[in-house]
């Protein structure tokens, strides 16, 4: 579990996250979703220790990131997986290469254990067979499994993802989306999304955090977001006509049963 409370990041005296307090559970997909320059990747950056926080603490399990030592740090570090928008796989080397490279550098364990622990992780994506061919040969969507076995390859307690289904069709997309919500769940992972996707929100989300202008503005399940009151978030999610339709199908249903 993470626990955020009261965070604020200021750059230059301009508050842009403007004290937020959020709680990721563990097993759950946390979806964090607002409009473009809310605040989303100064959060997730503040999350990761890649920013300081201005005021207030993120704990892990605890322990304050805020307060912990460079050792302390690194440590934290390696129980988190991380999947960047791009995938951003190392071209040099194989798939393969690219699921073992994090397990050579962190990991204790011995050449044969590394070797089984990339086989499997590999396989859990559906890329066994791919693993002696170059980011260059596959598919955004393999490349984006490979991202994922590559990120869960230590066994990480916390995943962050930063739009993982950009540049992907949406087939593709609800194929990632399975495969993050399955490991989060298998693994027992909290894992946190940074989102555009409103098909996300509505497959995977099981808690959703809806930021506007550097504030929480709202929380709740997916299936809250169809019957919510917040006309921001309203405005929001159901932008699209698209959207409205689902929207008045699902609650159709909910007002059938
Ligand atoms: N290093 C920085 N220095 C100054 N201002 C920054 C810095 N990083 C982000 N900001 C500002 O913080 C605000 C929030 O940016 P952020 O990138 O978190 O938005 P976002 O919600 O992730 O947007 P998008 O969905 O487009 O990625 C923006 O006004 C941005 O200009």
């Amino acid at each position: 579990m993470i626990e955020v409370k009261d965070l604020v990041k200021s750059f230059e005296g301009r508050e842009v996250l403007k004290g937020i307090s959020m709680i990721f559970e563990e097993g759950k997909t946390n979806l964090i979703i607002g409009r473009s320059g809310s605040g989303k990747t100064v959060l997730l950056k503040n999350l990761i220790g890649l920013m300081r926080p201005t005021k207030g603490s993120i704990l892990y399990d605890n322990r304050d990131l805020t307060k912990l030592s460079s050792y302390q740090m690194k440590a934290l570090r390696q129980e988190m997986g991380m999947i960047f928008q791009g995938s951003a796989l190392f071209d040099a080397m194989t798939v393969f290469e690219n699921v073992y490279f994090p397990l050579d550098m962190f990991s204790s364990l011995s050449k044969s254990e590394k070797i089984k622990r990339a086989t499997s992780c590999l396989d859990r994506v559906n890329l066994s067979d791919a693993g002696h061919l170059y980011p260059s040969e596959i598919s955004g969507g393999m490349m984006k499994r490979a991202a994922i076995a590559r990120a869960i390859s230590l066994n990480p307690k916390y995943l962050f993802c930063d739009e993982p289904n950009s540049g992907l069709d949406p087939q593709t997309s609800l194929v990632i989306d399975e495969l993050i919500s399955d490991i989060t769940k298998e693994y027992k992972i909290t894992t946190i999304i940074n989102t555009h996707d409103m098909n996300s929100v509505m497959n995977i989300g099981d808690k959703i955090f809806f930021i506007q202008e550097g504030n929480l503005e709202w929380e709740g399940t997916n299936k809250q977001i169809l019957t919510t009151k917040n006309e921001a978030l309203n405005d929001f999610v159901f932008a699209s006509d698209l959207f409205k339709k689902v929207k008045a199908i699902e609650m159709d249903e909910i007002n059938n049963k």
